[in-house]
């Protein structure tokens, strides 16, 4: 098969096909040493995504081109084994009756390299993930952490120039899953392709990827650097990742915004045309009375949910305009906060923040 070269050096591509219910096209572009990370509501279209760029699934429209080489478009496609990527999934899926060593040397044996120079290599690899010491070890010896890392050091052995990791922390448990976050990102700094990191966890994507894509119902909903995202959501469902109440709304022009549901929200931000306004959980403060005071909104709640979060507590709050406030475990006592209770919301307009839609 002839292969075009390209003299872009990272990632460029467009993957567009259908999958099940949904028509994923999603397009990613990354420099060489950049983590791009995917996140998405289940059922998105984010391990499609993923696969298509492996190899596994073909597309329909797009293209992928990775270090200046043209892996697939409408009429070439290359098959996983001739593409320079590497893949690690949830389930490591280590061969159980191999060594360490040697599930790592399986990827460059693969390949055609010879068995000492694939073992040297694998040991390399095994070292740069802190597990030198447990090359002679199989699976069934080791942590589901040192597994982990394993499968990183597997993905790595064969050079790759695109590094596809799917949900790769999610089978941890939390502190297993943050040492080996850790290990992870010194890792991938040392890595100069491209990685794509699929995760649900925004402490994942927030502490490992450079750049974040969200990928609802097979669309690109919003991108940027980790701060742009944390500062200015663009869907509901980033919304609730990045932890802020987030609303659609229509500014009148004269400090004030209604959201799609009739909602009013007063704020000092602009407030011309279709504006996002966010307002942060930790800026309502619940009462049982009605308060008063400098500019602000005050809303007349019902409690729907409570939940604990460390020492505070998050309660969501049904009404005119819905809302998760933030409150001490104190208050949740003080005020008899519990599920059904009403209580009065206020949230000054200094905190209301908005931004074009
Ligand atoms: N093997 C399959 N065959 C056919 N359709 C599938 C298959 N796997 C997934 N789908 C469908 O493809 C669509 C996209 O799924 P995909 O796994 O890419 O989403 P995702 O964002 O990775 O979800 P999750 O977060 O649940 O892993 C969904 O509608 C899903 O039901």
């Amino acid at each position: 098969m002839s292969v075009t070269t390209f003299s872009g050096p990272g990632l460029d591509s467009r993957v567009a096909l259908a999958r099940g219910a949904i028509e994923v096209d999603v397009s990613l572009t990354a420099e060489p040493g950049q983590v791009i990370g995917i996140l998405g509501p289940n059922g998105g279209g984010k391990t499609t995504t993923v696969l298509a760029l492996a190899g596994v699934l073909r597309l329909e429209r797009g293209h992928v081109r990775v270090a200046g080489q043209l892996w697939a478009d409408d009429t070439h496609h290359l098959e996983p084994e001739q593409r320079g990527v590497g893949l690690m999934l949830a389930d490591s899926l280590l061969f159980p009756h191999l060594r360490a060593l040697d599930n790592v040397a399986y990827g460059p044996r693969s390949r055609g390299v010879g068995r000492s120079a694939a073992r040297a290599r694998a040991h390399t690899e095994l070292e740069r993930v802190g597990l030198g010491d447990l090359a002679g070890a199989r699976p069934a010896e080791l942590s589901s952490g040192q597994q982990a890392r394993v499968a990183l050091a597997r993905a790595l052995a064969t050079d790759p120039a695109l590094l596809l990791l799917d949900e790769p922390l999610s089978a941890l448990d939390p502190d297993t899953r943050a040492r080996t976050r850790s290990d992870l990102a010194t890792r991938l700094a040392a890595y100069r392709g491209v990685t794509v990191l699929v995760t649900h966890d925004p402490l994942d994507a927030l502490t490992l990827a450079d750049h974040l894509v969200f990928i609802e119902d097979g669309r690109v909903t919003q991108t940027g650097t980790p701060s742009e995202v944390l500062r200015e959501p663009r869907s509901p469902y980033v919304g609730t990742v990045v932890g802020l109440n987030l609303y659609a709304a229509q500014g009148d022009s004269h400090g004030h915004v209604e959201t799609a549901d009739g909602g009013r929200i007063v704020t000092t931000s602009p407030t011309e045309g279709s504006v996002w306004a966010t307002i942060p959980p930790t800026a309502v403060s619940l009462h049982a009375h009605e308060p008063e005071g400098s500019p602000r909104n005050t809303w007349r709640m019902r409690i729907s949910s409570v939940t604990m979060q460390g020492q505070s507590a998050r309660i969501g709050l049904v009404g005119d305009v819905p809302l998760t406030a933030e409150v001490t475990l104190e208050s949740v006592a003080a005020l008899g906060l519990r599920v059904g209770a009403e209580v009065w919301a206020a949230v000054k307009a200094t905190e209301v923040r908005t931004y074009p839609r």
